[in-house]
């Protein structure tokens, strides 16, 4: 049976805060984990004060937005278009034979619809727009990183946070953070495929069991945002015989999509029980990898996976309201 927010019951008062309808994002625009001006030391951008300051001003731009708004639009500058060209070129000539074939379906729309393209940075309201006529999914603008569970509770929603500011123009071929080039190469191609945005739903209405207040809610969600980076960021699948990369993180570095389809890393089957638990880095290439049979299959594995996490509730979005609604599972 529902819980809805507004009665009496008892778990339902006991449940900490988590956003109930999209328009609650709203609240996590005031919550990045920094504020994206401030970068490290070993930033490439960290001693180049002009970048900080457009850094900076399009932070400010991306905190205006508010749900229902559209999209902030950026002016890019020439020199970022051209940081931008450098990658469009190097990872369009790897996709043929090193991006899933839903990727590689995806691109020419994009490239056709949404502006995709060496001499043009697209808009991240037109990309947003083109993924809500796919599956619903849309973009919103972050300032910097958000929290684990913020930003996997943001795509329960089909709702995914994406930057707006590029990689400084002195290394091209490395980000040691999300940028816009790694948002509209890596992530939006595969939220425009059903399965993959199913996939990715799921897993994340079951971070929602991250909410709660139990100590084991901590180390549940630090199991699942595991699973994501192994998925969504790093994940490689077996299609017509071959493996091929479907992870953003892949699909927009250069010098890593093809370093994971070499046999230097080790390539394990993905499952959720082993793939929760294994310890990755961020920073460097990953040792190793997981292979998902396809994103149905996975949906399947992480929805068995969840059953054994304790969760007193369970959750259902509502794409009528566009909300979350708690089930009782007594
Ligand atoms: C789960 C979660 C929450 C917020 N951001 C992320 N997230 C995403 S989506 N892509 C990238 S690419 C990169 C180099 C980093 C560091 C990074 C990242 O941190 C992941
Ligand atoms: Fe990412």
């Amino acid at each position: 049976k529902v819980i809805s927010s507004n009665t009496t019951h008892t778990l339902a008062d006991h449940i900490p805060w988590f956003p109930r309808k999209k328009s609650d994002l709203d609240t996590f625009a005031d919550k990045v984990l920094e504020m994206g001006e401030e970068l490290d030391s070993d930033h490439p951008g960290a001693k180049d004060p002009v970048y900080r300051a457009r850094r900076a001003e399009i932070t400010r731009v991306a905190k205006t937005h508010r749900h229902g708004l559209p999209l902030p639009t950026i002016e890019y500058t020439p020199e970022e278009i051209a940081t931008w060209g450098v990658i469009f070129r190097n990872l369009v000539a790897l996709y043929p034979t090193h991006a899933c074939k839903e990727h590689q379906y995806v691109f020419p729309l994009l490239i056709q619809n949404c502006g995709y393209r060496e001499d043009n940075i697209p808009q991240l309201e037109t990309v947003s727009r083109f993924l809500k006529d796919c599956t619903g999914f849309t973009l919103r603008p972050v300032m910097g990183l958000l929290t684990s569970r913020d930003f996997l509770n943001g795509l329960a929603f089909r709702v995914f946070h994406s930057t707006q500011y590029i990689r400084h123009h002195s290394k091209p071929l490395y980000t040691p953070e999300p940028d816009v080039c790694h948002e509209l190469l890596g992530h939006a191609p595969l939220f425009c495929d059903p399965d993959f945005a199913d996939f990715s739903q799921v897993k994340n209405l079951l971070c929602y069991s991250g909410s709660r207040i139990s100590g084991a809610s901590d180390s549940d969600l630090e199991k699942l945002a595991t699973i994501y980076w192994f998925t969504v960021e790093f994940g490689l699948c077996r299609q017509g015989g071959e493996i091929k990369a479907y992870g953003a993180g892949l699909l927009s570095s250069f010098g890593e999509l093809e370093y994971s389809l070499t046999d230097k890393p080790e390539k394990l089957p993905f499952d959720p029980y082993k793939t929760s638990v294994q310890s990755y880095i961020v920073t460097e290439y990953q040792p190793i990898y997981f292979v998902a049979e396809s994103f149905k299959d996975a949906k399947q594995k992480v929805r068995e996976f969840a059953k054994t996490l304790n969760r007193p509730f369970s959750i259902r979005y509502n794409p009528y309201t566009e909300s979350i609604e708690v089930l009782d599972n007594q």
